[in-house]
């Protein structure tokens, strides 16, 4: 007998006894697809947020330099295609669905296609490794209002669970360590031996840091800060036992916002770079552990502007590729979709992580991430509909 499946609010239960899930939904950031995008992309992202005007035309600018396009979307698409792959390959049969909070597919529309289509529990994978505000509860406030709206259009949603935090995962992990070792590779021979790690991730208000994470975290720095030094401490160790080089290593800053008056986590990349330089470093491997794929962030902030700064003093750097569609990481989320289902259904499965933090929680408890303005959010112990 397998374990009891526990009836979703409609007191309908899943087909498969194995798996409590019938569908899984990719929920990313969604990106300008060409220059007519790109003002009201921003519209979406930073409605309500208080963001400088000149800001929102400096980053409009970023986006322009790339003909309006982010590349975010197309890798997503090449996501979608590793995960439906990695599925059929080993025989899980899920089908893999893709929204967005600021640009089409928008996950309103998403989830509207998949109540028409009787999905009734659905699994959620953030495009976003890491505990935050920005980077967690965000998406969980997105998830409740694109459920509130298709309720208010006399639907009948699914209920909607979100992954654990992957950071800590050798599916995530795995490949930005190899990529460290062939960007170190090609930095010239003389920038190599002596050439330090930088662990690079977007900055948020200091506040909002403080308070990531569970209750317990806060006031300690936050799980946001905590999580990233356990990936950068990780993937340093790997590289030193494989080349065995032990490297000095930092965790620094990019993509700030807000006005300057309010403090973000420091220092940003590019004074550090400066700084490096001036200690006589030799040269740089940027590592942008905070990002799940190569989108604007990355292009933009660190492969022209902080590249930009590095040549300009003269310090050879090389920035190292992200997961993306790597066959890894899918299999990574398979193995957190069947734990996860396995969970479901009372059962105590092996969690896969590295480091020292260990595996995150299931579900967000209370409290956890807070917003500045209390919104209803989906998919922690918070969410009305749970
Ligand atoms: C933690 C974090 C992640 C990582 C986790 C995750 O991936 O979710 C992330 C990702 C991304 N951020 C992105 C773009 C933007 N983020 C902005 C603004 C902000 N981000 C913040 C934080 C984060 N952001 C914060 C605290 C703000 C200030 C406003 C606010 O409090 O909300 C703005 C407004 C202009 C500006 O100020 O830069 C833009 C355009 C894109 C798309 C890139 C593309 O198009 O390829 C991606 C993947
Ligand atoms: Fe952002």
């Amino acid at each position: 007998m397998p374990d009891a499946l526990p009836a979703d609010r409609s007191g309908h239960v899943p087909d498969s006894a194995q798996m409590p899930y019938d569908a899984l939904l990719l929920l990313s950031f969604g990106g300008p697809e060409g220059p007519d995008d790109v003002v009201p992309f921003l519209e979406n992202v930073t409605r309500g947020r208080g963001i400088p005007r000149e800001r929102l035309e400096e980053v409009g600018q970023h986006y322009y330099l790339f003909d309006g396009v982010s590349p975010i979307n197309a890798q997503n698409r090449a996501l979608l295609d590793a995960l439906r792959k990695d599925f059929a390959g080993h025989g899980l049969d899920l089908p893999v669905y893709w929204g967005n909070r600021n640009w089409a597919p928008y996950l309103t529309d998403t989830l509207r296609e998949m109540t028409h289509d009787g999905r009734r529990r659905v699994l959620v994978l953030a495009t976003s490794a890491y505990a935050s505000y920005s980077g967690c509860r965000q998406y969980r406030e997105n998830l409740a209002e694109a459920l509130a709206t298709l309720e208010g259009e006399g639907l009948y949603p699914p209920r909607v669970d979100k992954l654990r935090h992957y950071f800590n995962h050798p599916g995530f992990v795995e490949p930005m360590t190899e990529g460290v070792l062939t960007s170190l590779a090609d930095l010239p021979q003389e920038a190599r031996e002596g050439a330090h790690l930088v662990f690079t991730t977007h900055s948020i208000p200091v506040a909002a840091a403080d308070t990531s994470g569970p209750v317990e975290a806060h006031g300690d720095g936050g799980a946001y800060v905590a999580q990233h030094l356990d990936v950068a401490a990780l993937i340093a160790e790997a590289v030193r036992e494989r080349t065995g080089t032990a490297r000095p290593w930092s965790l620094v800053y990019q993509s700030r916002s807000g006005p300057p008056q309010v403090p973000w986590l420091e220092p940003d990349i590019c004074d550090h770079l400066e700084d490096l330089h001036g200690r006589g470093v030799p040269g740089a491997v940027m590592v942008p552990i905070g990002f799940v794929s190569d989108h604007m962030e990355v292009l933009y902030d660190l492969d022209t502007e902080a590249t930009a700064k590095a040549s300009e003093l003269g310090l050879p750097v090389r920035r190292s590729p992200t997961v993306g569609s790597d066959p890894r990481f899918a299999a990574a989320v398979r193995d957190l979709v069947l734990e996860r289902a396995a969970a479901e259904r009372g059962g105590r499965p092996a969690r896969c992580a590295l480091g020292e933090l260990g595996p995150s929680h299931d579900v967000c408890p209370i409290g956890c991430c807070p917003a500045r303005t209390p919104k209803p959010a989906a998919a922690g112990a918070d969410d009305p509909h749970q």
